[in-house]
């Protein structure tokens, strides 16, 4: 039997190629299955100007050659002749966006590599024209080496060119012999895709216009990485040198408070309760809504002009190396407000090998409880000063205990990708918006919001803890000579624990903190604020910032050990409990107790021993 000529519609998702299949095909059409798959086959009889006929298959929508999933296995797969059911196609008929023409581009180049006969189809032109988009289909023809024909498939314009130019490219079939596509790189390809495109618009709005001017130096492979990496490093800068003026003053309010309080109460367990407990600990952690804000600004702002996307860009490349997918960006990114929502918005991850290394690596990004641990002990230990003439060296080391947490989430994905979750990569693609300027209602809204959780958190969870952990520390009360971190029956818990963390140079005070802290990680800040203020022996000692405190009781070594402990511990009730409801069952929950405590455990310890071995 001789078999018509064959024409596969090929093409990004989205790109139209349905709608102008279905233009060119009208009711002729079939709906089989490719077999083995659960992949649809649609084709249909169009018959050329000359009167031929021809088949013309509709192929699932795809990014690139590298599928990531069983759709575009099967584009791959018929495209290159190896898909069991269908013939290798005589011809392909590529449909491109023309709003989105770089975007396609790329995958259009890998298929014009193989060599088949091509016809462009330039579709969505009337939304291009809409956007203020004029792209020249005869320089893109120059560029591509095949023939460009504008459409529009909804409104059936175009279909008498692209009959016409079928029948030339089937014609031509049987002349050429297919070739074995491109080795070349996705940056060369996507390189040579922005230079096509801008070599074919024509005509472009200013924002369109000043949108790619800008992608221009902020996705640039080399430019864009240092670019997001100086925003990240000017943010934590920004984050102690502009919220020391605000958070002394609350700091002050809250010394105010606690000093009213003594005067209006008589020595006893009520005042104790308040100034000790309460004010002691709820105002260890409010000192640090000034710097909450100030990072929250930062990524407001970030996502209101549209640059968080380009980050999500820019970063999915280096998660496609540990396995991970691009779309875990968001999620991993509103991790770092907290990994509670960051862990629900996993849903949108299809993959559930995908999903699950996400959850797990979640709680490893820097949310904004671990703010308060870092800052209090930053504040304490590492001098106000400044590095290499500008840099702050607080913000620096703030910005380096960030980055630490990233990189161990990167690993750690990666090792569970070779291990518990190991799967088959998957590819991303994200559309991007135009750049926006931030709506000023929008910010302060946000702001306000965050604030109100801080609060919230302050006024619940935290200040819970601190009474319970005030009681426990005050029952039984000290007999003369002792002190309450020893007699009472948290101290005598705290002992305990001491015994497991005292190898990596954690103290006493540091194991009765670690204890409520698992509620939340602030707490460990509220529980240490309220233990040396019970503990304090006179009235001038109580008042004491809670940072002189403990820069006169701890070694530098143990201070960098109880940082590092923080950036790996999973310190927070919430985490855990969400990690079980999204996983069904306590196997997950308690697999990543298990090894982020470890993690944990050995960085607190090598950061400890190795301080120490220094003489720091
Ligand atoms: N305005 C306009 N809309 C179009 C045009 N072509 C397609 N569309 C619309 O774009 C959307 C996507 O079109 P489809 O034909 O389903 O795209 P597809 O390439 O088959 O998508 P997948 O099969 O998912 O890969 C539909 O809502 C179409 O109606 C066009 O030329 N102009
Ligand atoms: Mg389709």
């Amino acid at each position: 039997m001789t078999s018509i000529p064959l024409v596969a519609v090929v093409g990004n998702p989205n790109a139209g190629k349905s709608a102008l299949f279905n233009m060119l095909t009208g009711a002729r059409q079939k709906v089989g299955n490719y077999p083995g798959v659960t992949v649809e086959r649609k084709s249909g009889r169009v018959f050329l100007p000359d009167g031929r006929p021809i088949e013309l298959v509709d192929l699932p929508g795809a990014y690139s050659l590298d599928p990531s999933s069983p759709d575009e296995e099967v584009t791959r797969d018929v495209v290159l002749g190896k898909q069991e059911g269908e013939r290798l196609p005589d011809a392909l008929l590529l449909v491109l966006d023309a709003t989105n023409l770089d975007n396609h581009l790329r995958f259009a180049l890998q298929l014009i590599a193989l060599g088949l006969p091509t016809v462009v189809a330039l579709n969505m032109v009337d939304l291009a024209r809409r956007d203020g988009l004029e792209i020249d289909p005869q320089v893109l023809e120059r560029e591509l080496g095949v023939p460009v024909v504008s459409t529009v498939a909804v409104r059936r314009r175009g279909t008498d060119e692209l009959r016409e130019a079928i029948s030339e490219a089937v014609t031509a079939a049987r002349l050429v012999r297919p070739g074995t596509g491109t080795a070349e790189s996705f940056t060369t390809v996507q390189r040579r895709a922005r230079e096509i495109a801008r070599a074919a618009i024509v005509g472009e709005t200013v924002v369109r216009r000043t949108t790619h001017l800008i992608d221009s130096v902020a996705l640039h492979p080399v430019a864009g990485p240092i670019i997001f990496g100086l925003i990240m490093f000017f943010m934590f800068q920004a984050v102690f040198a502009w919220s020391a003026v605000p958070a002394d003053w609350i700091d002050g309010r809250v010394g105010d408070l606690q000093g009213a309080i003594a005067a209006a109460l008589p020595e006893g367990l009520l005042r104790s309760l308040l100034v000790d407990g309460v004010v002691a600990g709820v105002g260890a952690v409010i000192v640090f809504l000034p710097q909450i804000l100030i990072l929250f600004l930062f990524i407001l702002l970030l996502e209101a002009t549209g640059y968080m996307v380009r980050a999500a860009f820019l970063m999915d490349r280096l998660m496609a190396r540990v396995g991970l997918s691009g779309h875990a960006f968001i999620p991993l990114l509103s991790s770092f407000a907290c990994a509670v929502p960051g862990i629900m918005a996993t849903r949108t991850i299809e993959d559930p090998k995908h999903r699950l290394t996400t959850i797990l690596i979640a709680p490893l990004m820097t949310c904004s409880a671990r703010l308060p641990v870092y800052a209090i002990i930053i504040g304490a230990f590492i001098p106000e000063r400044a590095v290499a003439g500008a840099f702050g060296l607080q913000g620096l080391v703030l910005f380096g205990l960030y980055v630490i947490g990233i990189i161990g989430a990167l690993v750690a994905a990666l090792f569970l990708r070779l291990s518990v979750t190991r799967g088959t990569h998957r590819g991303f693609l994200l559309e991007m918006p135009k750049y926006q300027l931030p709506q000023l209602r929008d910010i302060v809204l946000g702001l306000w919001q965050r604030a109100l959780i801080f609060l919230k958190r302050a006024g619940t969870i935290i200040l819970v803890s601190t009474i319970l952990l005030w009681v426990l520390l005050s029952v039984p009360q000290p007999r003369p000579g002792e002190t309450a971190l020893e007699s009472s029956i948290a101290g005598k818990v705290a002992s305990g624990l001491e015994v497991v963390v005292r190898p990596i140079g954690f103290n006493h005070e540091i194991a009765l903190a670690l204890i409520p802290a698992m509620a939340a990680r602030e707490v460990a800040v509220s529980a240490l604020a309220t233990a040396y203020a019970i503990d304090a022996d006179d009235e001038t000692a109580a008042e004491q910032p809670l940072k002189e405190r403990l820069r006169g009781r701890w070694s530098l070594p143990t201070a960098l050990a109880f940082l590092a402990w923080f950036v790996f511990a999973p310190q927070c009730l919430s985490t855990i409990a969400v990690t079980r409801r999204e996983t069904n069952g306590w196997k997950w929950p308690a697999f990543m107790l298990g090894y982020l405590f470890t993690l944990a455990w050995l960085a607190a310890g090598a950061t400890y021993w190795t301080a120490t071995a220094l003489g720091l």
